[in-house]
């Protein structure tokens, strides 16, 4: 288990020991191998290089790999040598996860989206229901028998991947994923994917960005109670409540370690404590080594660039990678600043994390656990509305305190430092019920979000701000519609629910065309146009894609689709 408490627990021969292969070496130590420039074709992704697997142990990998020919002052190896190396010496990136058969997979599940009635709709349902299969996989015995030589962990259980060249299970993304398979009547396979999350708290003290040996520095959003509390409600299955609370425990622990806490005292001069995102590295990330690199180059000194790779890896941990959300100055990617920011969302899930282990231990008989849980579920109510909520906007905002960099004495909170930016993260306070039960409140961050200019023809943006960033204008997320759409529907406000509904209309019209278009589901949507994908951000966009299939399935459950309204935009 690792010792999140100290500043960094991972270095580059650590992570030898987790089975980062050869290549990560390569590109973590920075050695004379300039992959973007000189090799590969034009959609270079570095992270292929870190999902290769070794044919054979690093030190013979690594022996022949010194012994290549080198030319130039920087002893560069050529493009042919090095494609010839990786061919002999590892296996292709994907090798090691199979497919896997889920059994619990119907084409038409018994009971599947009754209130889908138009039969265009209702086929295109079953051909999503149906990606479940293509993205179902389990780890290959190879990685069981020899994890040293992979960089994928060894997961228990089946696994569902996001798609494309997200190969590996996603620690939020799986929320997503679970909501779909719910619907898709896939219990079993839920409740893997969540066995799967526990060994890796169990494992490692927390629930890992994604499951390989590169992600064993940050988490993600956490949304593991969350999950357990989904499948929970329709299976009632109390085994897994038992054997997920002590991993939540876990959980929480992580999330107010020293690294996490920050204290804010507000203009009463009381005391709150909130998390931030805060990841226990500070170099390149190993799956996007030569880009960190180059964004680092602005800085010149090594306590710099250190700093901007933490500030990175924390961008990566809060799920918006990249964001101007993040940033001091919004057109300057070097002003990332995650670590200083106290962000609504993350907050949020803790604060519903703190609630659902109230509930778990109240099914279990632990009482006393669920006092206490329901105590510092009522004090993170408090301090969010202490320090996010600005009652002129009627929105909650991110808190950037005074001085930079957050350091270990309480900050005192003023209005000045909450970021005024439209983000979709404003509204996410609504999916909780604690925020949601008051009708006056609702109507007001109702107003808020129409006039805010995030609402668009094909969804909700991220932001306005169009910053080439994957996590800003004009992308839509999945996630993101979902829980603004569920916080208004089950407001219990007759408005709030058809907002609610159209804007999940929009959103499942636009995977629709999207899918009628390119015959994929897309990870991200451009919302200004109806059936147009997302882009922006360091990698080409993906297909697959396990959340927005989540998610447009969850949609459809709920709201139907009656059988004389149009699919067309
Ligand atoms: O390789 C770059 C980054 O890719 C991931 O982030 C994006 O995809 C994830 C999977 O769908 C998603 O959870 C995340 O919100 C996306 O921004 C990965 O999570 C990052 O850590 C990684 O550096």
């Amino acid at each position: 288990m690792s010792n999140y408490g100290g500043a960094i627990t991972t270095d580059p021969s650590d992570l030898t020991r987790q089975n980062l292969n050869l290549f990560s070496l390569i590109i973590v130590s920075g050695n004379n191998v300039s992959y973007n420039k000189t090799f590969g074709e034009e959609d270079f992704d570095p992270k292929r290089y870190v999902d290769l697997s070794l044919k054979s142990n690093l030190s013979k990998t690594q022996k022949t790999f010194d012994g290549l020919p080198r030319s130039g002052e920087n002893g560069t190896v050529s493009v042919e040598d090095l494609k010839v190396f990786i061919a002999t010496y590892f296996d292709d990136a994907g090798d090691d996860l199979v497919y896997y058969d889920p059994e619990d997979f119907f084409p038409e599940p018994q009971g599947f989206l009754p209130k889908v009635k138009n039969p265009e709709v209702r086929s295109w349902a079953l051909e999503v229901h149906a990606l479940w299969k293509n993205l179902s996989r389990k780890v290959s015995d190879g990685v069981l028998e020899h994890s040293e030589l992979h960089t994928m962990l060894p997961l228990p259980e089946a696994v569902v991947v996001p798609g494309s060249r997200f190969r590996e299970v996603y620690y939020w993304d799986s929320y997503w994923v679970i909501r779909g398979l719910l619907a898709s009547k896939m219990y079993t396979t839920a409740k893997a994917i969540v066995t799967n999350l526990i060994f890796l708290v169990d494992t490692y003290g927390y629930a890992l960005n994604g499951a390989r040996a590169y992600y064993t520095n940050r988490s993600q959003p956490p949304l593991l109670s969350a999950m357990v509390y989904e499948i929970y409600n329709r299976t009632c299955d109390v085994e897994l409540v038992r054997k997920a609370l002590p991993a939540l425990l876990e959980e929480h622990a992580f999330w107010n370690s020293e690294i996490h806490k920050v204290t804010i005292q507000d203009a009463q001069g009381s005391n709150h404590n909130l998390s931030r995102y805060y990841a226990m590295w500070n170099k390149p990330r190993p799956e996007s080594s030569t880009i960190d690199k180059e964004s680092a180059s602005k800085f010149s000194g090594n306590s710099k660039k250190q700093q901007f790779y933490r500030e990175v890896a924390s961008a990566a941990e809060s799920g918006w990678d990249f964001s101007t959300r993040w940033m001091r100055n919004t057109s300057e990617f070097s002003t990332l600043s995650t670590t200083s920011i106290l962000p609504v969302d993350l907050n949020v899930y803790i604060l519903k994390m703190e609630q659902n282990i109230a509930f778990f231990a109240n099914v279990l008989g632990h009482k006393s656990t669920m006092e206490s849980f329901l105590e510092a579920a009522e004090a993170r109510k408090n301090a969010i509305n202490s320090v996010f909520w600005n009652d002129e906007m009627g929105q909650w905002l991110d808190y950037r305190p005074t001085n930079g960099p957050i350091c270990k004495e309480s900050e005192t909170w003023q209005a000045c430092n909450q970021n005024q930016n439209a983000y979709a993260s404003n509204f996410i306070p609504l999916w909780i019920d604690l925020f949601r039960s008051d009708a006056a409140l609702v109507e007001n961050v109702m107003g808020s979000l129409q006039s805010s200019g995030l609402v668009h023809a094909a969804g909700i943006a991220t932001s306005l701000i169009n910053s080439g960033q994957q996590w800003d204008f004009p992308n839509g997320w999945a996630p993101l519609q979902h829980m603004i759409v569920e916080g208004l529907l089950r407001s219990g406000v007759k408005e709030a629910r058809s907002l609610a509904e159209d804007i999940a209309v929009r959103w499942i019209k636009t995977n629709y065309i999207g899918y009628k278009k390119t015959g994929a589901m897309h990870e991200k949507y451009d919302v200004q146009k109806c059936g147009a994908f997302g882009g922006g951000g360091e990698y080409i966009p993906q297909t697959g894609f396990g959340w927005s299939n989540g998610v447009v399935l969850t949609f459809l459950e709920e709201f139907g689709w009656p059988e004389d309204r149009s699919i067309g935009c």
